[in-house]
């Protein structure tokens, strides 16, 4: 057997070269290549594997031109360079090394807000311009103080233990954040107003997602003390970086430390210039041990897959074997769906699940199943989870899994039932795989119904009276709102009624507010899949 051909793309540590030369691989180093795009276009037909950091954009054109590549290795945390579904499309398996750089870029966010409470890089240039200006340093002590942190998860929770050793309080927001992880934290768990009312820093570590986008704006700056200082080392779109500036400029906050902005490579930003803001170019992960860490995981992993298939840290696959694939592929879409619905409906702590198998299903390879579910469910909440490590993640979250399986009951043959429960309610979702090998949705909450599941659908529950579904009907219409698929269902005459509704593009939040303000709706939600 020929050995496999890698290209490293990026600057990767040289261990990771010297890690694929050990395991047999035949390794090419080309860390400008990336950034080329035609010569990276023209080469990668060669190859069985691709590593890489940031620069190399992975876009659908590109992996057209990649014949042979049988996997993506990113070493780091973000996949925002390369095109997941062009590469799913394509067979081609994404890997990442989501804790290789938590400590560094943890450290980083700290390295900012020292630096904010104490105006270093400004005292730094002052100083070496020979002014020797030690009025105008006026800083502030970070012991006894509050840092909010919004995003408990691995760099967020690194971060609240070392301000803890800080001897600063640590109040956190994290929807998904357990009781007992916060006390073993030591943080105090609290919502996102009581967070900016109270905090005198506030860092940010979560995923860029729908619910996180702009998450601080004019609107939360408001809610801060006077004086709060901002920290964002997570990713460019958390924090609206006008608003920030505004609230600079008018002496509501009293300094920001960016490493990630809205566009990068950031030219320009509103925050540039202003007084006490740090800015540093999404150095977040560049030490020299976290960028060891991820490079040598990174070839670890490739290697492994390209000479034994196995598969650690994959996007977007479940380690299933070649022979159980075709049985099980529709089935892992499926549950991946049906996790999927539940975590976009999901606004309060998860505290269990159950997943009740139900005929034919029930003899399948469950355990990949019950991963691609967990990676449904947590993927809106959570970054980059994957089919192999959702279930660990769940585990580490605290969140109870129940597996049952049972021979056929009722009208379906075979399907999947998930029941969540939170720290509010308990809702379940069903689905079924039918002979087109089309997995459909055929209970939500114990209501009955039959529905694809589409990209954009709209799901809303409200009282069942009569001129609702036209009162609907024609607000979308007048919308121009297209409806694909429309499907109703109740629980009785004059109880609670779902609709889900395929339409053919995304809706935007002016809709939304205006099917939330239709009478008799309790809730309207967008759902992608
Ligand atoms: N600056 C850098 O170089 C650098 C390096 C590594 C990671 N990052 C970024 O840091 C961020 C955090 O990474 P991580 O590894 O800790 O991820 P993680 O998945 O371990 O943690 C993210 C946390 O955010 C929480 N969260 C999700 N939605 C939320 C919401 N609406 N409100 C509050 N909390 C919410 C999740 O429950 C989770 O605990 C990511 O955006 C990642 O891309 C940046
Ligand atoms: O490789 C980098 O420098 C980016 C790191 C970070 O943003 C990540 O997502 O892991």
């Amino acid at each position: 057997m020929t050995a496999p051909r890698v290209l490293v793309s990026d600057k990767l540590s040289p261990t990771a070269v010297q890690v694929f030369k050990d395991r047999g691989i035949d390794v090419d180093y080309q860390p400008d290549l990336g950034k080329d795009k035609d010569a990276l276009l023209a080469a990668i037909g060669d190859y069985d594997g691709l590593a890489i950091r940031s620069a190399t954009k992975a876009t659908e054109k590109l992996l057209g031109a990649a014949s042979r590549l049988k996997v993506i290795g990113r070493a780091g945390i973000g996949v925002d360079n390369v095109d997941v579904p062009a590469a799913t499309a394509r067979g081609i398996i994404v890997m990442n090394t989501p804790f290789g750089n938590s400590i560094t870029t943890a450290e980083h966010a700290i390295a900012m807000m020292f630096a904010v409470a104490r105006q270093i890089p400004a005292a730094d240039a002052s100083t070496q311009a020979g002014k020797w200006e030690k009025n105008r340093f006026m800083g502030v002590e970070i012991t006894g103080k509050t840092l909010g942190i919004i995003g408990c998860g691995n760099i967020g929770s690194i971060v609240a233990e070392r301000a803890i050793g800080l001897r600063m309080k640590v109040v956190a927001f994290d929807p998904f954040l357990s009781d007992e992880r916060a006390v073993q934290l030591g943080v105090d768990k609290v919502d996102l107003d009581e967070l900016l009312r109270r905090a005198d820093f506030i860092t940010l570590h979560t995923p860029l997602t729908d619910n996180t986008r702009n998450i601080i704006d004019a609107a939360a700056i408001a809610k801060m003390k006077k004086g709060v200082r901002v920290i964002n080392c997570a990713r460019g779109g958390l924090v609206v970086e006008e608003d920030l500036a505004a609230g600079i400029k008018d002496g509501k906050v009293a300094g920001a430390g960016f490493d990630v902005f809205v566009t990068e490579p950031a030219e320009s930003s509103p925050l540039f210039g202003l007084p006490n803001v740090v800015c540093t170019p999404h150095l977040g992960a560049s030490t020299t041990e976290a960028q060891e860490n991820v490079a040598v995981q990174v070839a670890e992993q490739m290697s492994d897959y390209l000479l034994d298939g196995a598969v650690t840290n994959a996007l977007n696959m479940p380690s299933i074997s070649a022979e159980e694939a075709v049985r099980l592929t529709p089935f892992v879409r499926l549950a991946e769906d049906l996790g999927s619905f539940a975590g976009q409906l999901t606004e309060s702590t998860l505290r269990g699940i159950t997943i009740e198998y139900a005929g034919e299903v029930a003899e399948m390879n469950t355990k990949a199943l019950t991963s691609a579910l967990l990676a449904g469910l947590l993927r809106p909440i959570l970054t980059e989870v994957n089919m192999v490590n959702a279930p660990v993640v769940a585990q580490g979250r605290g969140i109870a899994v129940d597996e049952v399986r049972q021979s056929q009951r009722g009208i379906f043959e075979t399907y999947i039932r998930l029941t969540v429960r939170t720290e509010r309610q308990e809702r379940s979702v069903a689905g079924t795989v039918f002979s087109d090998g089309k997995a459909r949705l055929i209970q939500i909450k114990g209501i009955s119904m039959e529905a694809s599941f589409g990209p954009h659908m709209l799901y809303i529950t409200n009282r069942d009276k009569p001129g609702f579904i036209g009162r609907l009907g024609t607000l979308l219409g007048a919308e121009e709102v297209n409806i694909a698929t429309f499907n109703l269902g109740r629980a009785a005459v004059g109880e609670e009624a779902i609709a889900l509704i395929e339409v053919d593009g995304p809706i935007d939040d002016a809709v939304l507010d205006k099917v939330m303000a239709l009478e008799g709706v309790v809730q309207a939600k967008r759902l992608r899949f």
